[in-house]
């Protein structure tokens, strides 16, 4: 039987981020969150830290999520039944819950994705899963606004794509400049929507 480590890392090998050095073990990931709180200056043994590693390292498996995740399968069912449709389909405020990967800091905000059907639909769900698995990862805001506009190209072959990503840093807030209220706005346009009229309209669309 797969122990979860074993499952995890089997499945962390499928990654495209993934590195060919092995998998630490939960022990070293969680051994790796005590020396953090002995850094941070407390001490792991007291009572209130001693579930700590284990719950941090629970809860780095949600955050990174996504490296455990082929994001172009998510777009693989499609339907062609769309009576004809061939306007945009746009989808708003997608929650974005990222990590940034020179801080390790949180990225929260929102997608804003719009596509042009090339004769076939995809389920708005797997939209915002894309979103998922591209956010649940170390990012930088740029290359997350690429990552997904490029697979929703690639996959589906729409004749437009656009993304919009608009997101607060929370190094930028809690740590460094601590600039709170700063959000950062990144966008990428495919196809059809990159030419305008379309560009125009489309980024006026998104933006609501
Ligand atoms: N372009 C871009 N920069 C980011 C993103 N997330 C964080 N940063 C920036 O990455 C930079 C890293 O700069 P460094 O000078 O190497 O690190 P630092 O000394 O911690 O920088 P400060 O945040 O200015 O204290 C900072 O300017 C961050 O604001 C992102 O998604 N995109
Ligand atoms: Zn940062």
């Amino acid at each position: 039987m797969l122990d979860a480590d074993h499952a995890h890392r089997r499945s962390v090998a499928v990654s495209p981020a993934a590195s060919e050095t092995p998998h630490p073990s939960r022990a070293e990931a969680e051994a790796a969150v005590r020396t953090l709180i002995r850094w941070a200056g407390d001490e792991p043994t007291r009572e209130g830290l001693l579930a700590t590693p284990a719950r941090v390292v629970r809860a780095y498996e949600e955050w990174f999520a996504g490296y455990r995740c082929d994001p172009a399968s998510l777009l693989s069912r499609t339907f062609e039944e769309v009576g004809g449709y061939a306007e945009p389909v746009l989808l708003r405020d997608i929650p974005l819950q990222s990590t940034c990967e020179h801080h390790m800091a949180a990225i929260r905000g929102v997608v804003h994705i719009a596509y042009l059907p090339n004769h076939r639909v995809v389920g708005i769900s797997k939209l915002a899963r894309l979103v998922e698995a591209f956010g649940r990862r170390l990012q930088i805001q740029e290359r997350l606004t690429v990552e997904i506009a490029d697979t929703l190209a690639r996959v589906l072959q729409p004749r437009g794509v656009a993304v919009v990503v608009q997101a607060r840093h929370e190094c930028l807030s809690s740590r460094g400049v601590r600039q709170h209220g700063v959000s950062m706005l990144t966008r990428r346009l495919l196809g059809e929507f990159a030419l305008e009229p379309q560009r125009r309209e489309i980024l006026a669309a998104l933006a609501g």
